[in-house]
């Protein structure tokens, strides 16, 4: 059962083609201090997999499993599915819902953290979308979910199955997207991170060493961002004769391109590089366990209450 008549499936948007890459980083980057060299690498980047991010699939994905769920558990729940940076934008959808009839939804976003980037950022565009909107409906956000089994335990079974592959001194990075030092949130991010590297390894790999690293940092360089990168620890590892490496991207809730490229890429091809072998865990957002996750969250009593938006 639910309070809610609707379920928006929040997201960060990406480019569909590649003329949309520009205007999409410039959507992401607006006030944002990111140096222009940076936005030039990073379309570099979106130009490698054709302009599109792989994340809209992701999404589409998503929402149908989590319509399926949700009519397999005789739910009867509209989703909705709205973007911060690039169609479909989240002003459009609320507009849809409104124009529907939906008086007060649940947001579950497709990020597992607190922080600012992670869930702060999303409840203002919450605000900042139904201020747009005359008769918008009220939209809480579902609570941070790092700590949920349906988020953990698709990586407890793909690093378990990583390591099968590996030899017995491989190490395991758990890895997540750095932020600045100095932004707000950032303690309640790196303790969460911590926790779920802590549960993931105890699960899936009891006693052998861990270390939580970080990738993917923009920002001016004299600005400092959550540490060690990920690819200067492999040089680190590799010099003190690890290997092989199991990366768990626990920072990521499916294959975004910092996992398809960053990752899969670029901390690949550095691995190869310095003869280390490489296996790059999945991500959960494939998994039916993580689609039952939003059903879990919306029906859950406490569901809505721990993180209101735009009462
Ligand atoms: C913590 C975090 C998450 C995880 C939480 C979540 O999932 O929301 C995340 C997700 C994502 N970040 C993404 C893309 C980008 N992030 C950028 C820039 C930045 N990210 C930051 C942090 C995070 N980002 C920060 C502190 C910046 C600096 C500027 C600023 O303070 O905002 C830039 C600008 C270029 C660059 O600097 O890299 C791009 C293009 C995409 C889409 C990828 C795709 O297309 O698949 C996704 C899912
Ligand atoms: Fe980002």
């Amino acid at each position: 059962m639910t309070d809610y008549d609707a379920l928006l499936l929040l997201s960060f948007g990406g480019p569909e083609g590649p003329d949309d890459v520009m205007p999409f980083l410039e959507n992401v980057t607006r006030g944002r201090n990111v140096p222009r060299e940076r936005l030039e690498q990073v379309a570099e980047h979106y130009y490698l997999f054709g302009g599109v991010s792989p994340i809209n699939e992701q999404c589409r994905r998503l929402k149908a499993a989590i319509e399926a769920d949700l009519a397999a558990h005789s739910i009867d729940l509209p989703v909705y599915w709205g973007n911060r940076n690039w169609t479909p934008y989240l002003a459009d959808t609320v507009r849809q819902m409104a124009a529907d009839g939906v008086r007060r939804a649940a947001a579950f976003v497709t990020s597992a953290y607190s922080g600012y980037s992670s869930e702060l950022q999303y409840l203002e565009d919450i605000a900042r979308a139904r201020e747009e909107v005359p008769g918008a409906p009220q939209i809480d956000k579902l609570p941070a979910y790092c700590r949920r089994p349906g988020f953990i335990d698709p990586f407890v079974d793909g690093l378990r199955d990583a390591l099968a592959r590996l030899p017995q001194d491989a190490r395991v990075l758990f890895t997540a997207h750095s932020v600045p030092l100095a932004q707000p949130g950032r303690a309640d991010y790196v303790a969460e991170l911590e926790d779920v590297a802590a549960t993931v390894a105890e699960r899936a790999a009891p006693g052998r060493p861990w270390d939580l690293v970080y990738q993917s940092r923009s920002g001016p360089p004299a600005q400092p961002w959550l540490e060690p990168d990920i690819c200067d620890h492999m040089e680190k590892l590799a010099a003190e004769g690890v290997g092989a490496v199991a990366v768990v991207p626990i920072g990521f809730v499916s294959d975004h391109m910092e996992v398809k490229y960053d990752l899969d890429v670029e901390a690949a091809d550095k691995a190869a590089a310095l003869g280390v072998r490489f296996e790059r865990v999945a991500t959960p957002c494939p998994d039916p366990r993580f689609a039952a996750l939003a059903r879990e969250l919306v029906t859950e009593p406490a569901g809505g209450a721990a993180a209101g938006a735009g009462r």
